[in-house]
């Protein structure tokens, strides 16, 4: 099955639009763990099972992995989700951007290393840097557009032709550059002005919105901003708010809880209504 599908099969079944970021730092842990990389895939598998009924996505952050020498546990941690919780996609996000030749090996590491159902990707070096992750056609490529940092602007804003780049950025990626139909974009939630100009611009195509939770974006512009017509076509991203709700014994408690109520706080908005 192809991301796209598994991806809408997973925002009706867990009727959720929610992705839970897996960015793991041993020293953010809980006491039991603190410190000890050799825990990552023990506190990310406790994290996944209290969070994933309220899921329609994870998505592991490669440096946390590699970072400390757990490449091998980030593998049976896609292995495991795809194990327990089948058809709930894994996204990875790696923002690669390199040459063709390279890019070819970054897709392989991405969907047959690790198996990630999608992966996201630097548009900065052009289409022949993006085609090699496209050959995978039932993967998902999913390209930075308006980064939810602030400094993405320095870039992201510069006109190009009368339009900010990341207009072109999108217009590239909906159209000339989505042969396939696999493609999807990152727009913050920090920028709920632009996820509008986005969704305007680009149907329904997924949007991948990171900038919830620790980064204060806000829930209701977001999604209102960022809702197709069918109350779909977002993957709003929360890592640091879920996976340290609580850093005590009860942290997993604690991470459902925040998942559930994260959850439950974008559906308000999902669909219009006379309030919203
Ligand atoms: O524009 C972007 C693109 C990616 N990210 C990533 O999302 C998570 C956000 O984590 P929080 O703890 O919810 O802030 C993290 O993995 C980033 O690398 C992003 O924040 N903004």
């Amino acid at each position: 099955m192809s991301f796209i599908q598994s991806l809408t099969n997973a925002w009706q079944r867990n009727d959720s639009l929610l992705c839970i970021g897996l960015d793991p730092d041993p020293a953010r842990f809980p006491a039991s763990f603190k410190g000890n990389s050799d825990k990552i895939f023990e506190f990310c598998r406790a994290i996944v099972d209290a969070s994933a009924t309220y899921a329609c996505a994870f998505k592991p952050q490669i440096a946390y992995f590699a970072a400390h020498r757990a490449e091998a546990q980030l593998e049976q941690l896609i292995a495991y989700i795809h194990t327990e919780y089948p058809g709930l996609p894994v996204i990875l996000d790696a923002k690669r951007g390199d040459i063709g030749s390279t890019a070819q090996q970054y897709a392989h590491e991405a969907f047959t290393r690790y198996q990630a159902d999608a992966v996201t990707v630097n548009p900065y070096m052009g289409f022949d840097s993006i085609e090699p992750y496209l050959a995978h056609q039932d993967k998902g490529v999913i390209v930075l557009c308006r980064t939810s940092n602030p400094g993405g602007s320095e870039l992201q804003f510069l006109n190009s032709n009368g339009r900010p780049l990341y207009q072109i950025v999108a217009e590239y990626a909906s159209q000339k550059w989505n042969t396939n139909g696999q493609i999807g974009l990152v727009v913050g939630a920090t920028f709920p002005h632009e996820i509008s100009t986005v969704r305007k611009m680009v149907g329904d195509m997924p949007l991948l919105i990171p900038g919830i939770g620790a980064q204060g974006g806000d829930i209701a512009a977001t999604v209102k901003a960022g809702r197709t017509e069918q109350g779909l076509g977002m993957l709003i991203n929360s890592s640091r708010a879920i996976l340290y709700a609580s850093n005590g014994s009860d942290f997993a408690a604690a991470a459902s809880q925040a998942a559930r109520e994260t959850r439950d706080a974008i559906n308000l908005y999902r669909r219009p209504s006379p309030l919203n």
